[in-house]
């Protein structure tokens, strides 16, 4: 395969415009807090546009520049800059009038939607390691063939829900020409309403901050597997979901207590893939986990609206529990792994109902030790977040993927742009290994 050219062509600044946000520091909430121990998160957007390169430069990214900074005086947080002070002072987020998001203008001679393209990201890096920047953007143009729109934030300031509603905003401004506050809803970027009674951040600071950083909370899987590797994206049609929900529910007949248990669309997708995803892990090494060993689903719940928390649904930053869901392996790798599987999922959301936030004084100690002991797979993204109605006046992307999937142990979720109810997994796998995954979903 030929390798593609991504070179690099501008880089400036975008802030809100002058005058329109004044100095503010935002605080960090016990939701924000888990998240200092992770990595950034990259989306990427891909639009289909005719244009020739000149049109790109002098009318394409100008608009897209000018409306991003109207977007960025309502999310100015993503402007603004993460600052982590030695012990013992507390992390937060500060806005200073000039703080802006950094763009990079690349240009790509490879087709738009070549998955295998090399996506040079913008990182977060930055030479001070108390001050870190939120977000990160870069336009890559395909001339004559489209743009893309790469997204790099930190997850500290916000969750996919809180940088959706960014995206949209920014999409909506960018369609109307102007900034029409009746074409979006505005965030609401005041931390008064998250309520930390049990004293949550202090417990969650400190025990990020005893954690040995070889016990990262995100490692990949394994060394020798990453090279080559490849986002790939499956699809479930809706009535392949239908018929595993009806499948697993019939067999389920037994069991009283999954009365209570919905299975959703996101319940049986997660099953399907953590199921496949370690079957696909033991048919490249092998295993020699024992039978007792503990498997675990780890996955972010939302809190927006919650009745016990009232916390509004425009709520900007991260408001996020903490699912783990853990099988042992004996029973995920059995033949009705992905009914168990299934199950235990079900049950972990229903019990959400009892407290969204029971035992969060133990998120970073509990996933230590569970990403020390256990086998783990996360899930990023949601149906919910309809990434595809982000139109910025050319109609719906012809792609949007999330690239900061940990290869082998991670995958992502989206609603199929196609089939309506059917859904996207998005994952990250060596070339050579596509063969095998096919294989396993198809079984
Ligand atoms: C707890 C959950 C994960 C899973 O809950 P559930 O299993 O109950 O599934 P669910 O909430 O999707 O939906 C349950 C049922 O409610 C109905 N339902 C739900 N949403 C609906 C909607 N928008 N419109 C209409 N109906 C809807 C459906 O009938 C659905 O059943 P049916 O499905 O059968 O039709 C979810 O509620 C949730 O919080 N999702 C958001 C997670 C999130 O924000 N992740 C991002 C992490 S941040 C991140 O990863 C970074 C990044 O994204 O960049």
């Amino acid at each position: 395969m030929e390798a593609s050219r991504v070179k690099v062509i501008d880089q400036s600044q975008v802030a809100p415009p002058p005058g329109s946000v004044s100095t503010t520091t935002v605080p960090l909430t016990f939701f924000d807090i888990l998240w200092l121990s992770c990595n950034t998160m990259q989306r990427i957007f891909f639009y289909e546009l005719p244009y020739p390169a000149l049109h790109y430069t002098q009318t394409v990214l100008p608009r897209l520049k000018e409306s991003l900074s109207l977007t960025l005086r309502h999310f100015f947080p993503f402007a603004a800059k993460l600052m982590c002070p030695p012990p013992p002072h507390q992390p937060y987020i500060v806005y200073n009038e000039g703080d802006a998001v950094q763009v990079t203008v690349a240009e790509s001679d490879a087709d738009l939607l070549n998955h295998f393209v090399e996506l040079s990201f913008v990182s977060l890096a930055s030479n001070d390691t108390q001050v870190a920047p939120n977000m990160a953007i870069q336009f890559t143009v395909f001339p004559n063939s489209g743009i893309s729109i790469g997204v790099t934030f930190n997850h500290v300031a916000a969750d996919g829900r809180s940088v959706q509603h960014f995206m949209k905003s920014w999409a909506a401004i960018h369609r109307s020409q102007r900034e029409d506050l009746t074409s979006f809803s505005l965030p609401y970027c005041k931390r008064d309403v998250i309520k930390d009674t049990q004293g949550l951040s202090s417990v969650l600071l400190k025990d990020l901050r005893n954690i040995n950083t070889e016990d990262h909370l995100l490692r990949d899987f394994g060394g020798d597997v990453l090279a080559d590797n490849v986002l790939t994206t499956f699809t479930m049609k809706r009535a392949k979901i239908e018929q595993m929900k009806r499948w697993i529910t019939t067999h389920s007949e037994n069991d009283d207590e999954l009365g209570q248990v919905h299975m959703s669309t996101y319940v049986v997708t997660c099953a399907f893939t953590w199921v496949n995803i370690m079957k696909l892990r033991e048919k490249i090494r092998g295993s020699s986990d024992n039978d007792d060993m503990l498997y675990s689903l780890l996955f972010g719940a939302d809190c927006r609206e919650r009745f016990e928390l009232s916390i509004p649904g425009t709520y900007f930053g991260n408001c996020l529990t903490h699912v783990c869901v853990s099988v042992k392996r004996r029973e995920l790798m059995g033949e009705a792994g992905i009914g168990i599987a299934a199950r235990a999922i079900g049950r972990k959301i229903s019990e959400l109902g009892k407290g969204a936030l029971r035992g969060a004084e133990k998120w970073a100690s509990n996933f230590t030790e569970v990403f020390k002991h256990q086998r783990v797979v996360t899930v990023a993204g949601s149906p919910k977040f309809r990434v595809y109605e982000t139109d910025f006046g050319w109609g719906r992307p012809k792609k949007s993927d999330m690239v900061h999937i940990p290869p082998y142990s991670g995958f992502s979720l989206a609603e199929n742009i196609e089939d309506d109810g059917g859904i996207d997994i998005g994952m990250v796998i060596g070339l050579d290994k596509l063969h095998l995954l096919n294989a396993l979903f198809e079984q």
